[in-house]
């Protein structure tokens, strides 16, 4: 029989045939049909995980170093979940704006059914008539503007005590560690507003302080349980779960003393304060909360501690340390608040405020460069919908990354330079404010989750910060220069400067 010949280029070719039918046929089936998803671009994730081992200790960093390959749309996943993350002012106000209705509800995970009482505070409640309601409790009875006015003495009296401290480490000349004592500051006057009196002297108040910075952390660890269901027995062995117990018990014990002892005090006798509104609205048989019962009025509670302490002593930790990089705002914002309140002796009013230009647009340039909370607490989508060309499923987790936007070349002009000009009087940005109608600069949210807070936020910032730079001079210690000072950030839901802020003061006299 006669032996076949090959040729020497047989099987290269067949082989490249082969490969190349394979390719169409793989190009085939992955085809897009008529009914497949369009999603957004995605970062390779790993089995199991998904992208969680790429969200790091800064997620609004490491997201954004993601977005700025896979878009200002960018679809990861924790485990399974897929999550959506919004970079850039256009995303965010499609989802808090266009679909806000549809991304109004949180994410309900394990820490804040447990700490928060089932989700009865307003900032984990589900989207309905229950959060609604709490929801005007909020805006119009705890920080109504007019309420707001109404606890303009205790700002002043807890501003005077902290300049007071100021001057004592003065005169000494010694630094102090600006960090903890605006900390301490904010805890005091909140405690005031909240509860009717500081706790920061007694052995009980101390342990409820430091029962605050657990829950903070609680509230911001990434639980995997939460996401990897069949993983939560991690939460039982390493001790979380036990934690969350012990927490949520001796929180209970202690805002059940403060109720009980404000129903036995005669009322006013604590001052104005939330625990005696929100016994009067408890009592008002007229009154039209149906759910509102006293689990309701500790998840209120507890969401002025978690939403309104840490926020407003980072946001003035930032400002004072950008002011302490930037001698020249520093000098132009001292001017601007001697001047318009003139001798040294008199005190800050609202009307002084009111004319203070230039302390507004420091505090929103340090709110647009330092958000406090960079990555706006997370919604999840109601239902599927279509966004900017992509489908969205029902389920989604939705996380805005606000310090990622309000650094945003396509926004902001050299987004990396700290300069409150940019707010001022007739320059670009002058209109921009941060009260959730400006997607380019959303610090507080916006929309039907927006942060109900703002009012009480600014007045405290502005009235804190318009003392300590009119009656004193600022430097850092041990004649360190501004650009030398040590900015990285320490993880948690609210970003702090990770050391703390050390400063020297000398009198303005
Ligand atoms: C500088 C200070 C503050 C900042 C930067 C801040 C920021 C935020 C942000 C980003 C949100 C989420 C908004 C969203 O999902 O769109 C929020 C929600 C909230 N904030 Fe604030 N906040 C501050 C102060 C306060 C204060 C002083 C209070 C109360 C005393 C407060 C109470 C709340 C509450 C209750 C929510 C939940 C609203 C809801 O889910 O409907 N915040 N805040």
């Amino acid at each position: 029989m006669q032996e076949i010949q090959f040729h020497p280029y047989t099987f290269p070719l067949l082989t490249s045939l082969f490969l190349f039918s394979l390719f169409l046929i793989t190009k085939w089936f992955n085809k897009p049909s008529l009914h497949k998803k369009t999603l957004p671009s995605s970062p390779r994730k790993l089995p199991i995980l998904g992208n969680l081992h790429q969200v790091g200790t800064l997620p609004h960093r490491n997201l954004q170093t993601l977005a700025k390959k896979h878009g200002p749309f960018m679809l990861l996943h924790f485990g399974n979940v897929p999550v959506l993350i919004s970079s850039s002012a256009d995303s965010a106000r499609e989802i808090m704006k266009t679909h806000d209705i549809n991304f109004a509800n949180r994410l309900q995970i394990k820490a804040f059914r447990k700490l928060l009482y089932g989700c009865k505070d307003v900032a984990t409640a589900p989207y309905g008539e229950y959060w609604r309601q709490m929801k005007s409790i909020f805006v119009l009875q705890l920080l109504s503007n007019k309420r707001v006015q109404s606890f303009r003495k205790i700002r002043e009296e807890e501003t005077a005590l902290f300049v007071k401290r100021i001057e004592e480490y003065s005169c000494q000349g010694n630094a102090m560690n600006l960090t903890k004592m605006f900390s301490e500051l904010t805890i005091d006057g909140i405690c005031r507003s909240a509860l009717g009196h500081k706790y920061s002297d007694s052995e009980n108040g101390k342990k409820f302080l430091m029962l605050l910075a657990d829950l903070a952390e609680l509230l911001g660890a990434i639980s995997i349980g939460d996401f990897i269901p069949w993983l939560s027995w991690i939460n039982r062995v390493n001790g979380f779960d036990k934690k969350m117990d012990r927490v949520a018990k001796e929180l209970d014990d202690f805002l059940e003393g403060v109720i009980q002892e404000h129903m036995e005090t005669p009322k006013g006798g604590n001052g104005e304060n939330f625990v005696d509104i929100l016994l009067e609205i408890y009592d008002d048989d007229n009154a039209d909360f149906s759910s509102f019962d006293r689990d309701s009025i500790k998840a209120l509670l507890l969401d002025v501690f978690i939403a309104g302490t840490d926020t407003i002593s980072t946001s003035l930790e930032w400002t004072m340390t950008e002011l302490l990089r930037n001698p020249s705002v520093m000098d132009k914002l001292q001017k601007e608040v001697r001047k318009i309140i003139g001798g040294s002796k008199h005190n800050i009013t609202d009307e002084h405020l009111e004319k203070m230009d230039y302390l507004k647009a420091v505090i929103k340039e340090s709110l647009r460069y330092h958000p406090p909370i960079p990555i706006i607490v997370p919604r999840v989508a109601d239902k599927d919908v279509k966004i900017m060309g992509y489908d969205v499923s029902k389920g989604t987790i939705v996380m805005v990354n606000a310090w990622a936007i309000g650094r945003d070349p396509q926004s902001w002009n050299e987004p990396e330079k700290f300069e409150p000009e940019r707010f001022l009087k007739n320059s670009k940005n002058e209109s921009i404010d941060f009260k959730g109608f400006d997607y380019t600069l959303i610090p507080f949210g916006a929309g039907r989750r927006g942060c109900p807070g703002i009012s009480f936020a600014v007045a405290t910032i502005e009235f804190v910060l318009a003392n300590i730079v009119h009656k004193f001079n600022w430097e850092l210690p041990d004649g360190l220069r501004g650009k030398d000072l040590d900015v990285s950030e320490s993880p948690g839901n609210t970003v702090h400067k990770a050391i703390p802020l050390l400063a020297v003061a000398t009198m303005n006299i």
